[in-house]
Order: C-alpha cells, then structure tokens, then sequence
C-alpha cells in the first residue's frame, strides 16, 4: 500500500507556499545573476541532455521540492512499484509494465510466483511469430505472404503502438502497419479499402477483450476477411492480445494465435506487453528489445539516482510547482521532431487517465489541483498555431520540447533549421522582449512616437513562460524507449505526491454503459421521451435524419 499523504499537510507544502508568496521568479534576473545557472539546473545523460533551467525555481524552490517528495514518501512509493505491491488498491492490482523491460534475472513476484518466465515465453511467442510473418514463411489463405497488418485497438492498445510505429518508421520492415480504432465505421473502410485480404493480418488488440469499438471493428474486419477467405482460413490472418484468454476463444481465435498479458499491466502502459506486436512486426523483434531495453535504462535511473539528479522526478516536481502554485491549468509536449507526430497525443491517455482524478488515496475529495490538461503538437507546425497564445496569451503553460541533435535523413540544411526554431523558441518565452526593447526596434525601423506608442504593447512579449529541454543525440529505439519511460515515471511521482490512484481510470465507464443503453433506441422508429429534454431531442434528431 501507498502511503495516503495529503500533500497540502506536509511541511514542505506548507514551505513551497510561503516560497511562492515571497518570490517572484524572474528567469532573466535569474540567469544574470547565476552564471552557473545552465550547469546547475540540467542533466547530461550519456546520450541525452536534460534542461530545467528555465523554470521559474531557485535553489530553495528545489530543495522544498525535493523536500515534498520525501514527506509524501516517495522513495517507498517507487520501491513497491517495482517490487510488485498492489498499489492499484482500487482494482487489487500490482503495477508492473517495468517488469516487462526488466531482463535481467531478478524475480519479480506477484501472488507468489515469479512472473519472469511468462513475461519470456509470451516475448519469445512474439519473436518467432514476427519473424514468420516478416520473413514470408507465413503465408495467408491462398499461399501468398502477409503485406499489411491492421491492429484493431483503442485507447492503451492503441495510442502507443500508434506513436511507436510512427516514431520508428525509419526503422521499416517491409510490412505497412495500419491502426482502426474509432469505431465509426468509416475508420474501417478506409484502411480495408486499398487491402486485400489475402495478404492482410490482422492483430485484435485488447486488454479486456469486451470494448465495444475493437470487439465491433474485429467483427466487421472477419466479415470483410470471410467475403475472400473460409471459416478454418482465419487462423493464419487473425492474431489476438488480450489478458481475456476465454473471450478470445470465444471469439474463435485459436489458442495459438493469442499472445497473453496480464492484469498488472495498465493498459495505457502496456506496449511494451504482447499489446507492442504491430512494434514488433513495423520494426522487427530486436528494435522493439531495444525500446524495452531503452526503458529498463529509465527504470534504473529513477531507482537509483539521487532525488536532484532524478530526471523523472524532478519534472513531476516541477509540474507540481506550476499546477498547485502557479495555478498552470495546461501542460504542452511540443516535439520538434516529425517522428514525435503522435507522442502529445499518446500522453493525452497516459497523464490525463492516470491522474485525471478528484479522490485521494483516503477516499477523500482533494482540495487540491491534480493532474492538468496534456496536449501539444510537432514543432515547428505548432508555432504557426497556437504558440501566439504561449507567448501572448493569459495562461501561463509550461511546456517540454524535444529535439533530436541527429537527423537520420539528411536533407539540405533543414535540421539546422528546425533545430534552429527548437532553440528560439525556448529562449523567446523565457525572455521575451521587453518595452525599451520594443521601443528601440521600433524607433530604428523608422516609426514616429505616435505609432510606437500606439504598438508598443502589442510588441511586447512578457516571456518568463517556463520551459524544459530534451535533447537526445538520435531517434533511435533505445532512446525513444528512454523517453517514453521518462514520462511514464513523470506521471507515476505526481500521483504519489497527489496522493490519488493513478492506474484506475473509473471516470470513463459512465459513457460507455450510456452508450448501451441509448444504442436500442436507436434501432427502432419509436420517439425517444426517456431522457432529458436536450438529450432526446437529439437522439429524435438523428432519428429522423439518418
Ligand atoms: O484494451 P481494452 O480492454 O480494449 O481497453 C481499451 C481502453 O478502453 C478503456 O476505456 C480504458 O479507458 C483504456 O484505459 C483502455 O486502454
């Protein structure tokens, strides 16, 4: 069990919000007067750098951040995730995506028994069955090899496989991986549309085998499959993950076909489970260990390096600094790296599942502000959208970039270029450009004091917007392995320091048992009078126009 601080009691809160009340953190006065500042507030890392230097904190700041984590037990926290406690105590489950990446030979117990050879024999089943299908060994119905694969997921067997396969397309196999998970069934059509189901594979991915959209999209694909194919041809193009065995027999996917994972795999962190094999079949078996082994690096990081040196820890700190102190309602993931397309996206689930959450660990109502809003898109698209209200706007928005220092495509000057943007914009929202500033500029190109006047607060940026940097050496497996993992744990120290249960996700089952109760109405002519007014008078709407 976790310990069930409210965090607003400790000391150390009790600091920090006296600290926020007497200082008022200027990040140009804070780097003019530390010169040592960059050195002092950044991590080197063998093969990334990590920059915190332009938040809004001092040396105290992290201290009584630091401070924070150790009241609320962080420590113990981290040593029983690892070691396989329930601490998801809402659903009775351990938490243990780490012991995926974990391969060295240390057992990892869960009810007693060590869970490390299972973990083995479903990777190994990956392997073999990846390298069949990649090799052409395999063949489909009619003897030809498998071209495309579709995965049909949603949510956690979805989004990061997603992210994943478009982070690592430099990494190809001569498979083309196609995701459905919406299920509007125009989702469906458009990827089955250009395929042919005597090449095509496809992966049900689920965690509970019952989700309505995958369960739907996996009907329709065997319906499209069985216009070509027969009845006993299924088994060699229709795979399944899922902790559900049963169901999936059910569903009449052979025994061999099931790749298994388990419940202590959340299921917005298990692609690194059996849920990571369209990785796996996109990039091939050995980049996909190296993803795990990138991982595992991040997991030794956060268990053994000292709290201020801890990368995950220090930016669940600092996240913590802007959502309870400042008041931050947002925070944005901005990639400056393509690749990094649908990374924002695939923490959108990740932080705002986990920690998107108004009952502590007591089963109290918090009074406090948990997890924020997570969005964000590639730079430098991003910068002709929506960064004018970053940089202008009335919201503070801390915000992470992500570069890479190597590009693997090596086209005229355009990495110097976006990297060229990737530094600017950090520099920009932390010192903006002040009034003199403004009114220099204007004055040299020209203006007459009545339009400076007139401009000059438009011009002015009022910057101090906080920001991290990550800078990795090259996009590789490893590295995007690390990365994510960093986030992971990133989300994994705020709710510790929330004090709430970050791998239930409770708040998402309302809609859905609606959703199966209004899906009937739709199916018959009758007016519907059983809801709300609004509510029926859309469901009449529809009815009478679809
Ligand atoms: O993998 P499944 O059981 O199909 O679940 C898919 C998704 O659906 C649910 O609504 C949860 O909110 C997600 O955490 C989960 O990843």
């Amino acid at each position: 069990m976790l310990s069930k601080i409210n965090p607003t009691q400790t000391n150390s809160w009790k600091d920090l919000d006296e600290h926020f009340g007497d200082n008022d953190f200027d990040l140009r006065s804070l780097f003019q007067y530390n010169p040592n500042r960059f050195e002092e507030f950044s991590i080197k890392k063998n093969n990334y750098l990590f920059d915190y230097s332009k938040n809004l904190i001092d040396s105290r700041t992290k201290g009584l951040l630091l401070n924070l984590a150790e009241e609320c037990q962080l420590k113990d926290a981290i040593s029983k995730m690892f070691s396989g406690d329930k601490i998801n105590e809402t659903e009775g489950r351990a938490v243990l995506h780490t012991a995926l990446r974990d391969f060295s030979d240390k057992e990892i117990l869960v009810d007693g028994e060590n869970i490390k050879p299972q973990i083995k024999r479903v990777l190994d089943h990956m392997k073999s069955f990846s390298e069949s299908i990649i090799s052409g060994t395999h063949k489909g119905f009619s003897g030809k090899e498998i071209t495309d694969v579709v995965n049909i997921g949603i949510g956690g067997s979805d989004l990061g496989p997603v992210m994943v396969v478009s982070a690592l397309k430099h990494f190809k196999t001569r498979l083309n991986v196609h995701f459905v998970s919406n299920v509007d069934g125009n989702h469906m059509a458009e990827v089955v549309k250009n395929l042919n189901p005597e090449t095509t594979l496809f992966i049900i991915a689920s965690k509970t085998f019952t989700t309505q959209e995958t369960m739907t999209n996996a009907n329709s694909a065997k319906d499209w499959f069985l216009k070509a194919g027969k009845q006993e041809d299924v088994a060699k193009h229709f795979v399944a993950l899922s902790t559900n065995v049963q169901a999936v027999k059910d569903f009449g996917i052979a025994e061999e076909n099931i790749f298994e994972f388990w419940d202590w795999v959340g299921g917005r962190y298990s692609l690194w489970s059996a849920i990571g094999l369209s990785i796996v079949l996109s990039v091939g078996y050995e980049n996909f260990e190296q993803l795990l082994k990138g991982a595992n690096d991040t997991d030794q990081h956060f268990q053994t390096a000292e709290f201020g040196e801890n990368i995950p820890i220090l930016m669940g700190l600092i996240g913590i600094w802007y959502r309870n102190f400042y008041a931050a309602t947002t925070h944005a993931i901005l990639p400056y790296s393509q690749y990094l397309e649908r990374f924002p996206a695939y923490f959108q689930q990740g932080d705002m599942e986990s920690n998107g959450k108004c009952v502590d660990r007591n089963g109290e109502f918090v009074e406090y502000e948990t997890g924020p809003i997570i969005w964000g898109e590639p730079g430098t698209n991003g910068q002709h959208a929506f960064y004018q209200l970053i940089h202008q706007g009335t919201e503070l928005i801390p915000a992470d970039f992500i570069a890479y220092a190597k590009s693997p495509n090596k086209v005229s000057d355009h990495q110097d270029k976006l990297l060229a943007n990737f530094f600017a914009q950090t520099e920009a929202l932390a010192f903006g450009k002040n009034e003199e500033e403004v009114e220099a500029e204007l004055k040299a190109s020209g203006k007459s004091d009545e339009e400076i006047d007139f401009l000059l607060n438009y011009k002015v940026f009022h910057g101090n917007t906080p920001t991290n940097s990550i800078l990795i050496n090259e996009l590789t497996p490893f590295s995007l392995g690390q990365l994510i993992a960093l986030y992971e744990h990133k989300i994994f120290v705020q709710g510790v320091i929330w004090n709430i249960f970050s791998f239930d996700q409770f708040g998402v089952e309302l809609g859905k048992v609606l959703a199966n109760k209004i899906l009937p109405e739709l199916e018959n002519n009758e007016t519907i009078s059983s809801h709300d007014s609004s509510t029926n008078g859309l469901i009449n709407y529809y009815k009478s126009n679809k």
